[in-house]
């Protein structure tokens, strides 16, 4: 059974009559050119858009769930976090257990270790580099351990060896019941470390299925308008634009 399944879901101007679904152990990769749905659509799945058409998480309509309830099954890395107030990276990282009602400190470290944040627990979030507190961010969910991960640009603002260290972490996330869907713009990365891609156009999937399938020079040159040189059976997978 699908974790999540959408079914024609359309939110005005943005999204046109999407069929998308995630599948457990997954992930999915969102491409696209900018303004082409990404964020969207991953707000549509965290259910903070009012859409029409159906999303269904396991096997209910995602809106008979709760807040809580969806929050514990489903959490969200939005592409820009800020904290309004000066917290420090502790408080941030314990505000994904909410949705338990608890603030496991075992859960807490380990998300802050896994993203090499732990130095700074009693630090200061807005005293840390962009890439630092986007690691903060993304442990705060984490600790949440939802049952479906959704990252919107994870790796915006990370170094490279940070961008291989979160892939390769969201990755390993992804393993019996957990599934990872995540929005990025390295098409070489989404190669290497997606199941699958969702290639998106104007709000409408454009290609849906393998690296293999999806990254094609066709698809690439018609919805980014470049050519690409690809080779996905290097290691590395290439996928680079050409000129
Ligand atoms: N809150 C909003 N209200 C209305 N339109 C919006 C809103 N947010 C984004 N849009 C528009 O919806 C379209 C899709 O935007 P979206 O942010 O989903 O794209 P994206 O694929 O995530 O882009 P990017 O790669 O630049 O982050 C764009 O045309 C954008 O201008």
């Amino acid at each position: 059974m699908a974790v999540i399944k959408m079914t024609d879901v359309s939110l005005a101007h943005r999204l046109a009559r999407v069929n998308l679904d995630l599948q457990p152990g997954e992930v999915l990769g969102l491409i696209g050119p900018n303004g082409a749905g990404k964020t969207s659509l991953l707000h549509c799945f965290a259910g903070v858009e009012s859409y029409t058409g159906e999303i269904r998480l396991l096997d209910a309509a995602l809106s008979d769930y709760s807040g809580e309830q969806r929050a514990r099954l489903m959490g969200l890395l939005p592409q820009r976090c800020q904290s309004a107030w000066s917290l420090s990276v502790g408080d941030i990282i314990r505000l994904g257990r909410l949705p338990w009602r608890d603030d496991c400190p075992e859960k807490v470290s380990q998300a802050a270790r896994m993203t090499g944040v732990n130095q700074w627990l009693d630090h200061p979030v807005d005293q840390l580099s962009g890439g630092e507190q986007a690691r903060v961010w993304l442990a705060r969910v984490l600790a949440g351990e939802p049952r479906v991960l959704l990252a919107d640009e994870p790796l915006a603002s990370l170094d490279l060896y940070y961008q291989c260290h979160i892939l390769t972490l969201l990755r390993d996330y992804a393993q019996g019941e957990r599934s990872v869907m995540l929005s990025m713009h390295d098409l070489s990365m989404a190669a290497r470390y997606c199941d699958r891609l969702c290639l998106l156009h104007q709000g409408e999937v454009f290609a849906l299925g393998s690296p293999a399938e999806v990254l094609t020079r066709e698809n690439l040159l018609a919805v980014y308008q470049v050519q690409v040189q690809l080779d996905l059976a290097a290691t590395p997978p290439v996928v680079s634009v050409i000129g």
